[in-house]
């Protein structure tokens, strides 16, 4: 349906009246046949009905809520209570898209059996897979959940959840030896089980190397156009974050008169490689 030889009569995304619910094999076959995987944060029934019939293919339940919707100054005071009621929201309101919940502060660091359990809510409220951020480290807790049937997604590069050890929300990967751990951390977490991989914050060129080098789809945030997909948070693709724009926000409300335009506006940047342009990249990797 996005296919580059359409005829598209119109500069919108097309709906999606009658798309099956996605699957990981749905998800999968994007990424074979290169059609951009679409991710937004979602929060809510109403939000959630949006997206999906505006197209897009994954709605993120963020811990990025935790800033969004809570007032908080990091995602840390997240609990897995407050991702399981948003969590539920967004599955009364959606029909087809992909539900990813994020596993907050503190819900997975203990053991595997620690993160099975609070997936496990997760998964009870409505998810179809989790997201963990952290890198090797996170390999057995990955490992153990997919093997009980919870798919995940991986989540490096900047991982928010570590802003006081990472000193700021700053691009990660930025010289060689950061860049060749974050390559192998990725084939680490793919090979323990990880059904897809998200990566925020790093060089284009580092995310385009992984991405070619891994089976499963990889999803950027400030990581460049070669990704399998791309994700943003709403209330910055609406321009109603309150506060400094981080390099790769844009503005989908700008110009158009709805958020359904705006949101359907993202789809059709995403699925076409118009967003992200360079203005929302970071560059190479330098020596040193
Ligand atoms: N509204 C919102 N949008 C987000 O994307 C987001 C959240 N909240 N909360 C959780 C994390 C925090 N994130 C952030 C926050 C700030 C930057 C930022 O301003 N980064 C600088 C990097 C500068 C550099 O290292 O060169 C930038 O200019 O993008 C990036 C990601 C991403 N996530
Ligand atoms: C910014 C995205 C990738 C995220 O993890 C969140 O919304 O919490």
């Amino acid at each position: 349906m996005y296919g580059p030889n359409q005829n598209q009569t119109s500069i919108t995304a097309q709906p999606t009246a009658g798309r099956a619910p996605h699957s990981l094999p749905s998800l999968y076959a994007l990424r074979e046949r290169q059609e951009k995987i679409a991710m937004l944060t979602c929060y809510d029934a109403s939000m959630a009905t949006l997206m999906d019939e505006a197209g897009v293919d994954i709605l993120l339940i963020g811990d990025s809520l935790g800033m969004v919707l809570q007032g908080h100054s990091s995602t840390l005071p997240v609990t897995i209570e407050d991702v399981a009621y948003h969590t539920a929201c967004v599955a009364r309101g959606n029909k087809t898209a992909w539900v990813l919940a994020d596993m907050p502060w503190g819900s997975y660091h203990e053991s595997p059996a620690q993160a099975y359990a609070n997936a496990a809510k997760l998964m009870a409220a409505g998810a179809h897979m989790v997201k963990i951020e952290g890198g090797a480290w996170v390999a057995p807790t990955i490992e153990f959940l997919t093997q009980r049937g919870v798919p995940v997604c991986a989540h490096i590069g900047l991982t928010p959840q570590y802003v006081h050890l990472l000193g700021g929300y700053r691009l990660q990967g930025k010289n060689e030896g950061d860049a060749q751990r974050l390559q192998a951390e990725a084939l680490t977490l793919q090979q323990a089980g990880a059904n897809m991989l998200l990566f925020e914050l790093i060089p284009a060129p580092l995310a385009a190397s992984i991405t070619a080098q891994l089976h499963i789809p990889t999803i950027g945030i400030g990581a460049g156009p070669d990704c399998s997909g791309q994700v943003l948070v709403i209330q910055d693709i609406l321009g109603i974050f309150p506060g400094k724009k981080a390099r790769f926000v844009k503005n989908y409300l700008a110009g158009r008169d709805s958020i359904q335009a705006a949101v359907r506006a993202y789809v059709d940047e995403v699925k076409s490689g118009v967003y992200p342009a360079p203005e929302h990249s970071f560059g190479v990797v330098s020596k040193g």
